[in-house]
């Protein structure tokens, strides 16, 4: 379970006097995620999500996350506010952590897409880009193709504590990764991570698209790569019926056409994905305390997408 913070009643009932939203009903640790500590908090006036940001999420880095929503929310996107305080500031600091008060969204997130809701989640990211393009903010993305090898070096030879043999294979991988690493294609604010769990649907329809504190700008292609990897497969890495990827793909491209170039660097650009995720997943694999409450994500899940990327080079045409 991710709560990394834990936060009292009476820190709870006094940092939300701050606000305009009612007195504290009642409060709960969510299970899901690895990143942040996020609590459902229910008020005389409503529901909404606390988040404490924890590790991986800087500070500094928060005003650009919160442009980034309002950016999209002002165009109509399913995104969630961080809401103002009385004085305006959304940003806040609750039991030592910067924290927010984030409008609550409904929906579902689902672990088996169908085509149908691939479809529309790839939509969805689509129009993103596209009402993105007079976005101004930049974010450099720490965890970008560039951040792969110190990332890999940092985890050493422990790899092979998690599967024998996984240090040699990364390497060889990403060798070929940045060796054919696209140059030139149209970059811009990514989200970066939008995985299932990080859009909410009800059936076909996208409700809620959460958890933006990896978004930055870098190459828009990959971020469909991302999308791609985490939504065309199961939680095993096994791949699902080949039409869910292909949703994604045609999906996106209906709601910002692809360029021939970006179709062209998908599978090198999914590789790289599948990089990223097998190595921020073993870096936690190796270094959470054993009395976290967290449930670790399995790195090897992302081992099996990579073994399916090298040998369907196919799978984008
Ligand atoms: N605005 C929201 N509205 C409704 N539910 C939300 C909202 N934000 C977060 N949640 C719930 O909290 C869960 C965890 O949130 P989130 O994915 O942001 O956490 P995280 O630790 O950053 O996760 P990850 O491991 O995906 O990076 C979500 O799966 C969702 O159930
Ligand atoms: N979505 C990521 C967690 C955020 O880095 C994963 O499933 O590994």
């Amino acid at each position: 379970m991710a709560v990394y913070t834990h936060v009292s009643a009476e820190a709870l009932g006094a940092f939300l006097q701050r606000y305009d939203h009612g007195a504290l009903v009642s409060a709960k640790g969510i299970a899901e995620g690895v990143e942040n500590s996020n609590y459902l908090v229910d008020t005389t006036d409503g529901r909404f999500i606390l988040t404490l940001y924890e590790k991986r999420v800087s500070a500094g880095d928060l005003p650009f996350f919160l442009a980034m929503l309002d950016h999209l929310a002002d165009r109509g996107h399913p995104v969630p506010r961080a809401l103002p305080d009385r004085a305006g500031g959304a940003i806040q600091t609750l039991e030592g952590r910067p924290a927010c008060l984030i409008e609550f969204l409904s929906g579902v997130s689902l672990s088996r897409p169908t085509e149908g809701q691939a479809l529309a989640a790839a939509r969805a990211l689509g129009r993103m880009h596209r009402d993105l393009a007079d976005f101004t903010g930049t974010r450099l993305n720490a965890l970008g193709m560039a951040a792969w090898r110190p990332l890999l070096d940092q985890c050493g030879r422990s790899l092979d504590t998690i599967a024998s043999g996984l240090y040699d294979r990364v390497d060889r991988a990403l060798a070929q990764v940045e060796a054919a690493w696209p140059r030139g294609l149209a970059t811009g604010a990514i989200h970066a991570d939008l995985f299932p769990d990080n859009v909410l649907m009800l059936g076909e329809e996208v409700t809620g698209l959460i958890d933006f504190y990896f978004a930055c700008t870098d190459i828009r292609a990959y971020d469909l790569a991302v999308t791609h990897s985490s939504w065309a497969f199961d939680g095993k890495g096994a791949p699902l019926p080949p039409a869910v990827g292909r949703a994604i793909v045609e999906g996106y491209h209906a709601a910002h056409p692809l360029t021939d170039a970006e179709r062209a660097a998908l599978p090198v650009l999914a590789q790289g994905a599948c990089i990223r995720f097998l190595l921020t997943r073993a870096w936690d694999w190796l270094n959470t305390p054993a009395d976290a409450l967290v449930t670790r994500k399995d790195p090897l899940a992302y081992l099996r997408r990579l073994d399916w990327y090298e040998a369907h080079p196919e799978a984008f045409a």
